[in-house]
């Protein structure tokens, strides 16, 4: 069974049909990227799977029922979220702000928390730092972090609540190559422990990293399934109205434009 999983969802942005008949499984283990062109859907569609979007018709199923009938408290110990260029607390500290993934509500000013850790708190923040190599700056405040260390902060402050499924809105928007394969090497080693990660990605050759594509274009998937189905030169423009040349080079996929 899916972890989350859209049926003929349909939403709404203003009154735009942005998302439009969506069929999508997400499981645990797995990596699934969205992809498309700007304005395809994709984050109307990643906040709908969230229940942050009004449904127009259709329905979003959460671990086997629908998740409108889902109690918040069961949303948030499944799914977590990371949304784009969501902004950290610049003066605190890291080891705090990664700790606040476990404690949603629990929090005086979003900083002091109002009951004492548990063992098993110290313990997910220490492995939350560790897992996405934090800890060397556990003690810094977040102003004195770069881009891609702010970006791996927040990772670990959403790894920290322990979920079954992640969702990424555009992670790697403002990294730089490097950070960016770093990121989605972490995201990797999370999904063998058995985490589902579904990331919005906008760089192809990253998505041909992920297990499971679903390519949008205007609010509909246009493709979805492993990398080489997907990532097509018909499919690539179809979607984005460009000619590219989709390779193979040492087992990965490389997109080029033509
Ligand atoms: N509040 C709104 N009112 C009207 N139209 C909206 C609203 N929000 C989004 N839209 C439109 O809905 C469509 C889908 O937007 P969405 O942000 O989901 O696309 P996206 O695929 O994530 O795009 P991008 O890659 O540019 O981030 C776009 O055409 C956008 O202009």
């Amino acid at each position: 069974m899916s972890v989350l999983e859209a049926r003929a969802l349909h939403v709404r942005a203003g009154s735009w049909p942005a998302v439009r008949g969506v069929d999508a499984r997400f499981e645990a283990g797995q990596l699934t990227a969205i992809i498309g062109p700007n304005g395809a859907g994709k984050s109307t569609l990643m906040r709908a799977l969230l229940g942050l979007e009004l449904t127009e018709r259709g329905e979003v199923w959460l671990d086997g029922r629908p998740l409108a009938r889902t109690p918040r408290r069961e949303r948030a110990r499944q799914l977590a979220y990371l949304a784009q260029g969501e902004p950290l607390p610049e003066q605190a500290r890291v080891r705090d702000v990664v700790a606040l993934g476990r404690g949603a509500g629990g929090w005086l000013w979003g900083l002091v928390p109002l009951a004492a850790d548990t063992p098993q708190d110290e313990q997910a923040v220490l492995e939350a730092l560790r897992r996405t190599d934090t800890l060397q700056f556990a003690e810094r405040e977040v102003r004195q972090l770069s881009g891609g260390e702010r970006q791996r902060v927040a990772l670990a402050r959403a790894l920290c609540a322990e979920p079954r499924l992640l969702l990424l809105d555009e992670p790697t928007n403002h990294l730089d190559l490097s950070y960016g394969l770093e990121l989605l090497h972490t995201l990797r080693q999370e999904v063998e422990r058995g985490l589902g990660v579904v990331a919005v990605l906008h760089d192809l050759s990253l998505a041909a990293r992920a297990d499971r594509l679903y390519l949008l274009h205007h609010g509909e998937v246009l493709a979805s399934g492993p990398p080489e189905q997907v990532l097509t030169p018909e499919h690539l423009h179809a979607a984005y109205g460009v000619q590219v040349e989709v390779l193979q080079h040492r087992g990965r996929l490389v997109v080029l434009p033509g």
